[in-house]
């Protein structure tokens, strides 16, 4: 027999996933998603209806917004009132519990203080769909709350359980007694005849107890009502993606035979310095810029031995291999040999797929198996590019510059620094005269001169040319604040840049930057167009990995929220202690399940090739649409690390890691695809919170590269980035570098100190491209 069906209605929260992935490890039920405005159901009750009678319950999900507010709830508030015959067991969840309680006479109030990412031991009642839940701590991310009566609430103890006299339909089951301002909080309710149940908390989320007995004890209770109504299991009908199954999944995509990574090792004597290899190998190459990804070392040690262990010094040809879109002209380019082979307007979800295949065509093996890249396609995604992926219209930005940006890269040198070995490789088949030519250079001592550095000119042409004021940055504060007090988001990531004039060699202030701030994601990039004269620098040393995946298809989010600056006497312990507080960790948690959402959501993609023929498949490849697979393919989201504090030059941060397994077949960009733009530089939920972000911080302003992702995909199957934070780029048009920065704001930020947290952030770069040479 087939599993039972459950109907999730998904008010754009940036948690829905972890819900969905609940309900199926909590009871056998297969689950169907739709958004709170489907357009098949919005203006059309009847489809709706209809469309009802196929699923055995409801799950409405939480979301931003005011249960009020139609817009906010879309089909959510359709469920309350439904003909006798359509009616099914629902199950409200934080703004979906909210729409249920307005709809049975409770009123929605703001509370004093939000409870964003708060979380607090409840009071239930023990019984219904709490039967057999002991202690109980609940995750909160709400601004609202349902209040039944004032009168009831002033005699919590002896009226807890019992309806209020002007909610007389609504039996409360739990609440959260901790609040002195806000008093006694509903948590939990239900309709005293109709099987509809909510709960103000988030029963998913990673610190909330007694999610899956609460799941169960619901769908105990649905399924003694659906038997009563004689109510029959169906079979849902098929969704809007289409089920490939993994046989058919890999005949579509095209196959390559595999190239063979070749490669030589070489000692270090001593500590290897990445500086010297880079300007040796400048010195070299075949007239493209080195590119450097380089793990950071502070006194000797590396910063991070986790997350940067390796460095990678790309050498790319003149000639490669380029791939670029941009959000403002929807082309996508494919350039090589310093010709455009193909350009075609391509919606954001083609990117992936025509770098998928570009790895697909490329891909290798025998490869050092230690060495996480053998070659590949190196380069970033814009924060605006992120945002077309969540469906947000970017800024008003009038250029065209790239918004994604890779380059193939065939030959490398990738420095282990625990092992003290360099290795070069190649992915090129004929290469073993430049291997052995590189082999030498390495091993003979190295000639300390400087590839491609111009003179740095004198000090008065360094200066900031704007920037944030106090008072605009503190006033951008207080409106996101005011965002957070309406239930219009939990969390936002308010950033602001800086412009400075510094024409001196980007390479000089890298190696500046890599001295004053090292850091596990160190980048050094110089992009430039054969043709149209477009030119990208790039120097950063973030701290933040977004999102790796090893070729096996283990895949690792470490989002960073929570600031310390580190100031004369501030320790370790001190920090700890401070990044212990409500706030902070509140600003983490809300992150963490907002990525395992992103990460529980992977949906896999396949690209149907063009029939034949097709002159080369490149251009098959720019031609082939996408299919979407259902259902996601990620296995086991876990969080091995939550909440730590780790030290960098110049600030302490409180790190988590949130890990998941990729099924096989999984295209090699999906988990990125899926996951952009990075949660951490948004707040939650992601959508509502980048179109307010875009309000507060300026329609015609664009973050570019700053709160993107920077990273390879790698030949063999892996791939790493980190996302865009204490880095500067430059535009050869525009001649300034950049500098963003920022900070999650809460109802608990002081707006003085997020500006401070601002200033502390930006201060490394800012002191690389100001300072004396
Ligand atoms: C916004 C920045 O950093 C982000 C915000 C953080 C925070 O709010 O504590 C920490 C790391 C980043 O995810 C930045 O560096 O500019
Ligand atoms: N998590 C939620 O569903 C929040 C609901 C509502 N927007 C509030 O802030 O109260």
């Amino acid at each position: 027999m087939t599993d039972p069906h459950i109907l999730y209605i998904d008010a754009y929260d940036s948690f829905s996933n972890n819900i969905v992935t609940l309900l199926k490890q909590s009871i056998p039920v297969t689950v169907e998603s739709i958004k709170i405005d489907d357009s098949r159901f919005v203006l059309n009750d009847d489809a709706f209806q209809n469309y009802l009678n196929k699923f055995d319950a409801v799950v409405a999900g939480p979301g931003p917004g005011h249960p009020a507010n139609p817009k906010d709830v879309g089909l959510i508030g359709k469920l309350w009132s439904l003909p006798q015959d359509c009616i099914l067991p629902v199950l409200g969840i934080c703004l979906g519990f909210q729409s249920f309680a307005l709809a049975f006479g409770a009123s929605i109030e703001r509370l004093n203080q939000p409870r964003h990412g708060l979380v607090r031991r409840l009071t239930h009642c023990g019984r219904d769909i709490f039967t057999g839940i002991g202690d109980l701590d609940a995750t909160q991310y709400h601004s609202l709350h349902v209040r039944l009566s004032h009168e009831a609430e002033r005699h919590p103890d002896t009226r807890l359980w019992e309806p209020s006299r002007t909610c007389k339909q609504l039996v409360p089951l739990a609440w959260d007694l901790s609040d002195d301002t806000d008093g006694p909080i509903l948590m939990a309710a239900r309709h005293c005849h109709k099987r509809f149940w909510g709960v103000q908390y988030h029963p998913e989320s990673i610190c909330s107890t007694g999610g899956t007995e609460l799941i169960q004890n619901w769908w105990v209770e649905a399924c003694r009502w659906n038997a009563g109504r004689m109510r029959k299991p169906i079979i849902a009908p098929p969704g809007k993606s289409v089920n490939i199954q993994p046989a058919e999944r890999e005949s579509s995509v095209a196959r390559h035979e595999l190239s063979t990574v070749h490669w030589r090792t070489v000692s270090g004597h001593e500590s290897i310095n990445v500086v010297d290899l880079v300007n040796l190998l400048g010195d070299q190459s075949d007239g493209g810029e080195p590119i450097l990804l380089e793990s950071g070392m502070r006194d000797g040690k590396l910063v991070n031995p986790e997350t940067g262990r390796f460095t990678i010094i790309g050498l790319p040809i003149t000639s490669a291999l380029q791939l670029r879109w941009s959000v403002k002209d929807q082309l996508l380019v494919v350039e090589k040999g310093g010709e455009v082979i193909s350009s075609k307007r391509s919606p954001i979800a083609e990117v992936f797929c025509a770098l998928d295949r570009v790895l697909d065509e490329h891909k290798a093996h025998g490869g050092p198996a230690e060495v996480p890249f053998w070659g590949g396609l190196v380069g970033y995604i814009s924060y605006e590019a992120g945002l077309q992926s969540i469906n947000v219209s970017p800024s008003k930005c009038d250029t065209a510059r790239p918004d994604v940006w890779f380059v193939l890269v065939e030959r490398s040198i990738v420095v282990d620094h625990v092992a003290q070995t360099m290795y070069v490789q190649s992915i090129r088949d004929d290469d073993q005269a430049w291997l052995s030519t590189t082999e030498e250079l390495l091993q003979a001592p190295a000639d300390h001169s400087s590839f491609g550095c111009t003179a740095v000119k004198p000090d008065s042409s360094r200066y900031i040319v704007a920037g944030p004021t106090q008072t605009e940055y503190c006033a951008k504060v207080s409106a996101c604040q005011e965002q957070l007090r309406a239930g219009e988001s939990y969390e936002l990531c308010l950033t602001d840049q800086t412009l400075i004039r510094n024409p001196g060699d980007p390479w000089t202030l890298y190696q500046r930057l890599r001295r004053t701030n090292p850091a596990p994601f160190g980048a050094y990039l110089r992009f430039a167009t054969t043709h149209d004269g477009i030119g990208l620098d790039v120097i950063g040393s973030s701290p933040e990995r977004f999102l790796s995946w090893s070729r096996n298809g283990k895949c690792q989010f470490r989002p960073i929220k929570g600031t310390v600056k580190k100031i004369p006497g501030m320790t370790k312990e001190k920090a700890e202690e401070m990044l212990r507080s409500e706030k902070e960790r509140a600003e983490n948690l809300m992150i963490v399940d907002l990525i395992r959402h992103d990460l529980n959501g992977v949906e896999g993609y396949v690209s149907v090739l063009p029939s034949p023929p097709y002159s080369n498949l490149r251009d098959a490849a720019i031609l082939a649409p996408t299919i979407l697979i259902s259902p996601p393919s990620v296995r086991d989201v876990r969080v091995p690390q939550l909440l730590q504090v780790e030290e960098y030059t110049t600030v302490f941060q409180l790190v988590s890691v949130i890990e998941g397994d990729l099924h096989p077949s999984t295209p090699l960009t999906a988990a990125l695809a899926n996951a952009l733009t990075p949660g951490s530089m948004t707040g939650a939920p992601k959508k509502r919170s980048c179109e307010l972000l875009r309000a507060i911080e300026g329609a015609d302003e664009s973050r570019g590269l700053y709160s993107g992702v920077l990273g390879y995909l790698d030949v063999g199957g892996g791939g790493d980035f980190s996302v865009v934070i204490r880095s500067a780029f430059k535009w050869a048009d525009e001649g300034l570098w950049r500098v963003g920065a920022g900070g999650a704001v809460t109802a608990l930020s002081e707006p003085v100190a997020e500006w401070e947290e601002m200033l502390a952030k930006r201060q490394s770069l800012v002191d690389v491209l100001l300072a004396s040479p």
